[in-house]
């Protein structure tokens, strides 16, 4: 065994030679090759091919996912300010496979059971548009901080941030979604490449540990989805019995779920009916392998509970204090806004609490027992006779959508030293009005607020943000 390899544990390797037979070698010469690097553009915000026009470093599309493309090692797309206006998620690209082969749509009431750090999220967010319901949930609060930051640099207006135990979600959402995703906490087996660290905490007794949680997700999971839904079970693991074991179990215990085939991919492979209780449909599952394409090692399975969806859309329903939406629409007017996220603003959705306005999803549920870290979007804030915006409103304003705008090239140094909480000097043809509120964009794209006052720029983008 090449010393490169030792962390590998032995049982494991054990158990993959077991596997994969003759393709076992393949498998392990994989772990030589370097890891590949992936972002996926925030379709929401911007087209594939505006981006592939505007991007400063090199790219190449991943073939298997729209809208995912790989970027060299030595890059750091995180640095540039493209990155900080939400226009790109950095994610590994066989991570980035799961929502793309849940098709999620425009207007569906959609949940990602386990869904800090955001990858999948921030996925499902961009491809509703506006239109409907996310509801991104963590069991781990610390986790759920970090998802709400995502959600909200994606500019993501229509989602409910939750950290609560997935079993005290199901009461709340009884064949509710239409589509959702779980992602379970697994043994990260397909990581060890990217993450040594993780083949060193690995034990069976772990991965048998996780199985069991896994079982339980996967039941609630299916509860909460309305007839003619899709639910998408990923893990970036090969152990079987957390793999095709688990969808075993829910075939077991709901009858009425069935494995539907997903758009294919010539480097998928298919999932093996022996690893799981030996149900046919079990080869539906698709398992990626890093000996057989350019990412690391993923499991997934599409379910479908068949049934007629019923469409509907219920409303929002406030009673806002309506004395402060006059400081609200003397901002909008002073920034000359047009529309939030690509559609016409709707009053009937802002909610005030205390100070702060919010933004409400557009559709409505009782929910209760439930620890929320956003409902909606978080607009701003009430000062005495005004309103203070937010940075997440800045987030979630597209493209053009405000006429007080300052756009500088992506070139232009003054834009890290504004993420940098720093004044900026502006020239009197750069600004699009001569004082005031100002959204400062890079190159069209919304990246903060700014107040001008002559030619300096005060900055308005929150400590808790900066580089
Ligand atoms: C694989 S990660 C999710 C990654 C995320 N979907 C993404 O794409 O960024 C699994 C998540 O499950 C959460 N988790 C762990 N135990 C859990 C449990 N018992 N119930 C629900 N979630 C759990 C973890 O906090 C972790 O964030």
């Amino acid at each position: 065994m090449n010393d490169d390899l030792k962390y590998l544990p032995e049982e494991f390797l054990n158990r993959m030679n077991n596997m994969l037979g003759d393709d076992f070698q393949a498998f392990l010469n994989s772990y030589q090759q370097p890891r590949t690097f992936g972002l996926r553009v925030n379709t929401a915000k911007i087209s594939c091919e505006e981006f592939e026009k505007i991007v400063p470093f090199p790219i190449s599309p991943i073939p298997w996912i729209p809208g995912g493309y790989f970027y060299p090692e030595n890059v750091r797309p995180s640095k540039c300010a493209f990155y900080q206006a939400g226009l790109y998620y950095l994610q590994e690209p066989s991570a980035m496979t799961p929502v793309s082969r849940l098709l999620p749509k425009p207007g569906e009431y959609i949940l990602d059971m386990c869904a800090a750090p955001g990858g999948k999220a921030t996925a499902l967010g961009a491809a509703l548009k506006g239109h409907g319901l996310l509801v991104a949930n963590d069991i781990s609060t610390s986790r759920a901080r970090a998802l709400l930051r995502n959600i909200e640099l994606f500019g993501i207006p229509n989602s409910f941030v939750t950290s609560t135990a997935p079993k005290d979600l199901v009461p709340c959402f009884p064949e509710f979604f239409h589509k959702i995703i779980l992602d379970a906490p697994c043994s990260g087996e397909g990581m060890f490449r990217k993450d040594e660290a993780l083949a060193k905490d690995w034990s069976p007794a772990k991965s048998q540990e996780l199985s069991l949680i896994q079982r339980e997700l996967i039941l609630q999971a299916a509860d909460m989805l309305r007839p003619g839904g899709y639910l998408l079970y990923s893990t970036c693991t090969f152990a079987p019995q957390e793999d095709e074991g688990t969808v075993s179990y829910l075939l077991e215990n709901r009858p009425d779920m069935e494995l539907v085939e997903m758009p294919g991919y010539e480097g998928f492979s298919d999932g093996v009916p022996a690893w799981g209780k030996g149900q046919p449909q079990l080869t539906r599952c698709v398992r990626i392998f890093p000996h057989k394409m350019n990412g690391e090692g993923h499991f997934m399975a599409l379910l479908h509970k068949p049934g007629q969806t019923i469409s509907e859309i219920s409303p929002v329903f406030t009673k806002p204090n309506r004395t402060a939406f006059e400081y609200i629409d003397a901002f909008f007017r002073e920034i000359g806004l047009k529309s939030l996220g690509g559609q016409p603003f709707d009053w009937n959705r802002v909610e005030i609490k205390g100070d702060k306005v919010y933004y409400l999803p557009p559709v409505s549920c009782s929910i209760r027992r439930i620890n929320f870290l956003r409902n909606g979007l978080y607009m701003g804030d009430l000062k005495k006779n005004r309103f203070e915006p937010s940075q997440p409103l800045a987030l979630a304003l597209h493209k053009g959508e405000v006429s007080s705008v300052i756009t500088l090239p992506v070139q232009d140094q003054r834009l890290e030293r504004y993420l940098k909480g720093e004044t900026l000097l502006i020239n009197p043809e750069e600004a699009a009005s001569p004082k005031g509120w100002q959204l400062l964009c890079v190159e069209g794209y919304p990246l903060g607020f700014g107040k001008l006052v002559g030619q300096t720029l005060k900055n308005k983008y929150p400590s808790g943000w900066r580089l």
